[in-house]
């Protein structure tokens, strides 16, 4: 018995330890965002993400793809050696920190260096993020999401939109500034509404038609303005489908870079049993179905390159485990067998 007490203590101790890691983490990057000198000074002892025009720098070791992190000497040697000034660091944003509280920035070298010299020097590749996504590990995809994100933002605002005059990044870029007209622009997410819409023993999945060839995936759409998510969601399924909902309930969030930076709020669906009936606004959709249990099931275990058939037709495949969709699909899974 005392054995089982002492374990819980040991796990409540280890709970304390890792949220005080947790809260100290949070309010030194805090920190580092209001506070210049102190991010400038993190840069010297930070670590570097490389992207070049937006695409993350991965290495393949043996059949793994692993990010690299530079040091700041690395760097500062880089770009000397490649006869670029050290003035480049500025560039770079803030996209977190180790539990040690080591800084680490993201930095976009395209105007510095070349691409092929960079991946010549460094042995590694700049991949398009819709494949480094689905390559390396979870947690690696969500950093290279967001850095991504970030670093899209400021190569997008650099001027005021009131005034035209170039706005002024802080040291940590969370946040540019136009010293003309004083207003300050922070980095933007549009929100998205993810709807599984169920009629209680099917689940609709649709196609847009810029889909690859088989994919169906949950409804969406961006939420207008003045709207709340209950409101997009009603609104997206009447428009997209012409069901009407009427019982919604929130299960995750996901930060989605694509096109640019959506902040997906992904929900369940129930609609009203007596008007099942699909009519599918064919501006957007190419397809809109039901979907029974079995065929979900063997959706969600079929790879893409494993959907063409003979005859030339493809079978149903999900998104990746990565897109907050098949967890919607996953989860609905689960409500169905348990
Ligand atoms: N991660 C996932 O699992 C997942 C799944 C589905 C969709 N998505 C993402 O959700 C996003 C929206 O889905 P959708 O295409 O069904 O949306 P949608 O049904 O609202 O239609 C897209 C159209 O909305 C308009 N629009 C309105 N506000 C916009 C804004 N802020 N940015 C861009 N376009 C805007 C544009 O005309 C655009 O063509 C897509 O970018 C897609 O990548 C992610
Ligand atoms: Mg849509």
């Amino acid at each position: 018995m005392a054995a089982i007490y002492q374990a819980a203590y040991r796990r409540a101790a280890l709970f304390c330890r890792s949220h005080s890691t947790y809260v100290k983490k949070m309010r030194y990057l805090n920190k580092l965002k209001e506070d210049d000198s102190l991010c400038r000074q993190a840069q010297t002892s930070g670590t570097f993400y490389l992207f070049h025009n937006l695409s993350p720098f991965l290495r393949k070791v043996e059949e793994k793809y692993l990010i690299p992190q530079l040091s700041a000497a690395e760097m500062k040697r880089i770009l000397e050696k490649f006869k670029e000034t050290e003035q480049w660091i500025e560039k770079s944003v803030l996209i977190g920190c180790s539990d040690e509280h080591v800084p680490h920035f993201a930095l976009d070298l395209a105007g510095a260096l070349e691409r092929s010299v960079i991946e010549a020097e460094l042995k590694g590749s700049f991949t398009d993020l819709r494949k480094a996504l689905f390559v390396v590990d979870e947690d690696s995809s969500s950093l290279l999401a967001s850095a991504q994100a970030l670093l899209r933002w400021h190569d997008s605002h650099q001027y005021c939109s009131k005034t035209g005059q170039p706005t002024q990044k802080n040291v940590a870029g969370s946040k540019r500034v136009c010293h003309a007209s004083g207003i300050t622009y922070y980095p933007q997410m549009s929100p998205v509404v993810i709807i599984l819409v169920s009629d209680g023993s099917r689940c609709l999945l649709a196609r847009q038609p810029s889909f690859p060839q088989g994919m169906y995936t949950a409804l969406s759409g961006f939420c207008d303005i003045g709207e709340a998510v209950e409101e997009t969601a009603r609104r997206e399924v009447a428009e997209e489908v012409g069901l009407e909902v009427e019982s919604l309930w929130y299960s995750a969030s996901q930060h989605w870079p694509f096109p640019s930076s959506c902040l997906m709020i992904a929900c369940h669906a129930l609609v009203r049993g007596q008007q099942l009936e699909i009519s599918m606004n064919s501006l957007e959709l190419e397809e809109a179905r039901w979907f029974g249990l079995e065929e979900v099931m063997e959706g969600l275990k079929r790879e893409p390159k494993s959907a063409k058939q003979d005859n030339g037709n493809f079978l149903p495949w999900f998104p990746p485990k990565q897109a907050i969709a098949h967890q919607l699909i996953n989860e609905w899974v689960k409500q169905q067998t348990s």
